[in-house]
């Protein structure tokens, strides 16, 4: 049985809030992206603040993955900007200011979960004061040090997602459907990761199809308008984010 550290994800991770005056840590103005000259989404005008989640929710196909794999830089955005603490969003900015735990956990299948993430933070840095040790005991995963990533779970593979979420320095975090292939408690588990990473100062971005809860935390929402039609009809335009609110 699976069971996470409910202590220690707050204790390790929560210094004082960070109260910051600057730019916002994402700031969009007039995105939009669209396949084959069919609009997926936009324009889309959007900030999200340190300390803040912004809940990208939508239909299925409503565009919520692409907008995540534009701000990523992996998709290119017909129109639009994209800045990051007030700086253009660069490749080499978005390295360092992103964080994407997308559908696929992106493992190497035959290396071991250690390996995993020792290879993961090679990649993408780690944050100084995690060990991987800790991360897998935040996400239930201690225990598993040696276990080949073909041989777990899709829930389990999704917890390895988090915990290299968990030791990633990026401030800024885009989960695309976190809460699949969990269980409840692993449900929790995302909320409280989430919760923590906002009070050391960070921001998610948290797309869902509205079937669960907003993490208890200061969130803003954006909602995605209804699929467009593969021949070209019309798709409707996404509400604008509403204010922040907890
Ligand atoms: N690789 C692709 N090639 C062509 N069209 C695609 C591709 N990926 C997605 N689409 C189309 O883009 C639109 C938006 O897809 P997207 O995956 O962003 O939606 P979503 O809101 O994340 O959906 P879901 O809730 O089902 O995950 C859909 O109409 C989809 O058919």
């Amino acid at each position: 049985m699976i069971r996470t550290d409910r202590t220690t994800v707050p204790a390790d991770a929560c210094p004082p809030p960070s109260v910051s005056t600057g730019p916002a840590l994402l700031e969009v103005h007039g995105l939009r992206f669209s396949r084959n000259d069919v609009p997926v989404f936009g324009p889309l005008d959007f900030e999200v603040g340190a300390g803040e989640a912004l809940l990208v929710q939508g239909d299925n196909g409503s565009g919520k993955t692409t907008l995540l794999r534009v701000l990523a830089g992996l998709l290119r955005a017909d129109a639009g900007g994209v800045a990051i603490r007030g700086e253009p969003a660069g490749p080499l900015l978005r390295a360092r200011a992103l964080a994407y735990l997308g559908h696929l956990p992106g493992l190497k299948a035959d290396l071991g979960v250690v390996e995993n993430l020792r290879h993961l933070c090679g990649l993408h840095g780690q944050r100084r004061s995690q060990t991987i040790e800790g991360a897998l005991a935040v996400v239930g995963l201690a225990g598993y040090e040696d276990t080949l990533a073909r041989q777990l779970s899709a829930g389990q593979k999704k917890r390895l997602s988090l915990a290299r979420l968990w030791l990633s320095p990026a401030p800024l975090w885009l989960m695309d459907e976190p809460y699949a292939n969990l269980d409840l408690e692993g449900i929790e588990l995302v909320n409280r990761m989430v919760r923590a990473h906002l009070d050391a100062g960070g921001a998610s971005l948290v797309t869902t199809h509205g079937a669960y809860a907003a993490p208890p935390v200061r969130t803003r929402l954006l909602a995605l308008g209804r699929p467009s039609h593969p021949n070209g009809g019309p798709s409707a335009p996404a509400a604008p984010a509403s204010e922040p609110g907890t």
